[in-house]
């Protein structure tokens, strides 16, 4: 899987899964830089946001360059995704945002769509992998909908695996997940002005 294949992929069915986007080393090191400030993950942005623990049960953690080093690499990766993806399909991405997310031993997500109410400037949706060793009996699998319902992929999070996908077109959820599941979850965001609130980087 190049960046080539990737935006093919895009274009065909809208989504994709790139494994080995990092070496293990790099998952190693992206996953130190996950300290242990991370909070119990609230749907939507600004003033909506509300802990709903029936829907999604995580713990996240905004990135931020000051993280470290491969924070700041991981963050130049989805930038060069972004010039590419941009230079493709003129889908004009602004902005890139993604938090570390953990979910412990029982944690799920409940089907969803990234693009929605507070989040309608979501355009493209990834989710990289920080898990060694994952199996089968180990669960917290990511299934991909579409918009009729229909399923069309089960993934594993296993390390080093990026998922990428169209954020208004793939309901998706994660299953409940039998071990520690650590991932990042990022969205690349158009500008947008909605109730008279403009809507950028915060
Ligand atoms: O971790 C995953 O596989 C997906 C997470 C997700 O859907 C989200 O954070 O919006
Ligand atoms: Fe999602």
């Amino acid at each position: 899987m190049n960046i080539t294949e990737l935006l093919e992929q895009i274009a065909d069915k809208g989504w994709c899964v790139w494994d080995d986007f990092l070496t293990p080393e790099a998952v190693q090191q992206l996953r130190t830089c996950f300290g242990d400030n991370a909070q119990q993950a609230r749907i939507g942005r600004h003033e909506n946001r509300q802990a709903e623990t029936t829907i999604r049960s995580d713990k996240i953690s905004w990135l931020e360059p000051e993280m470290g080093e491969p924070v700041q690499h991981y963050l130049m990766q989805m930038e060069s995704i972004q010039r590419a993806v941009n230079r493709e399909f003129y889908l004009g991405l602004f902005e890139y945002e993604a938090h570390f997310a953990c979910y412990e031993k029982g944690a799920f997500y409940k089907k969803h769509l990234d693009a929605f109410k507070e989040n309608v400037t979501r355009r493209l949706t990834t989710v990289l992998y920080l898990n060694e060793d994952w199996t089968t009996e180990d669960g917290g699998e990511l299934v991909i909908y579409d918009l009729k319902d229909n399923e069309l992929a089960t993934i594993a999070p296993k390390g080093g695996r990026l998922v990428v996908f169209l954020s208004e077109q793939f309901p998706h959820e994660v299953l409940p997940t039998n071990k520690e599941r650590v991932s990042i979850a990022g969205w690349f965001r158009v500008n947008g002005v909605r109730d008279n609130f403009l809507d950028i980087a915060s």
